[in-house]
């Protein structure tokens, strides 16, 4: 079949697409693996529609449109940019501490399986402008939370939080200021459940 491929074909594409594997990277962790989705064009293609789609629709008007798309480290630098683009945004990296020179703005977070500290370029968003943040999964919420408070910390105004495949038992969207979009949602709460 060729041609645009709709939006519900694109989320049952992506979950046979995905992958698990047990006890990764800790023990008890059932780790959702997305990179398959960079090995076939369509699928790729279809998410990058799918969530473009969605932000059109929700952000239609000149002056609801997205300034900047701020993706995280590392795996939101995966789909980040071709999304910035095809929406004619701005792309800004959070990226892990140690990485980025010249004055920054840095937030602490436990995620599910650890801890880290995200920075950010402190002239890399203007006052008012108008972000979506990007990553693939949402577990606990606490990437995408510090990822806020660093656009936050720089005036930027958070349209919105847009994730590939949220870990819903988790309830990390409810740490998060602004709606949370997200194509999959759902994982067995234990291995082997
Ligand atoms: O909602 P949370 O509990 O915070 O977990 C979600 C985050 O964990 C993973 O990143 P990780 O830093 O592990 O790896 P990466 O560098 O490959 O993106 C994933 O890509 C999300 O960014
Ligand atoms: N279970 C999981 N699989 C893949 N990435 C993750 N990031 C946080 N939890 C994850
Ligand atoms: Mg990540």
């Amino acid at each position: 079949m060729s041609g645009p491929t709709s939006v519900e074909d694109t989320k049952a594409l992506l979950k046979a697409t995905l992958r698990q594997f047990e006890d990764f990277p800790a023990k008890g962790i059932l780790f959702e693996d997305i990179l398959p989705i960079f090995k076939k064009p369509h699928v790729f293609q279809g998410l990058i529609d799918a969530i473009k789609h969605q932000v059109e629709t929700n952000f239609s008007t000149p002056e609801s449109k997205p300034d900047v798309v701020v993706g995280l480290d590392a795996r939101g630098f995966l789909f980040g940019p071709t999304l910035a683009l095809q929406l004619g945004a701005a792309f800004v990296p959070v990226r892990k501490k140690g990485k980025v020179p010249g004055p920054t703005v840095e937030a602490e977070f436990v995620k599910e399986y650890g801890k880290d500290v995200f920075v950010m370029q402190a002239d890399a968003i203007e006052p008012g402008q108008k972000v979506i943040i990007v990553d693939d999964i949402i577990a606990t919420g606490g990437s995408a939370k510090a990822a806020g408070q660093l656009v936050n910390m720089l005036g930027g105004k958070i349209l919105e939080y847009v994730f590939i495949l949220e870990l819903d038992f988790l309830h990390g969207r409810d740490q998060l200021d602004a709606p949370v979009y997200t194509l999959l949602s759902g994982q067995p709460e234990k291995l082997g459940s």
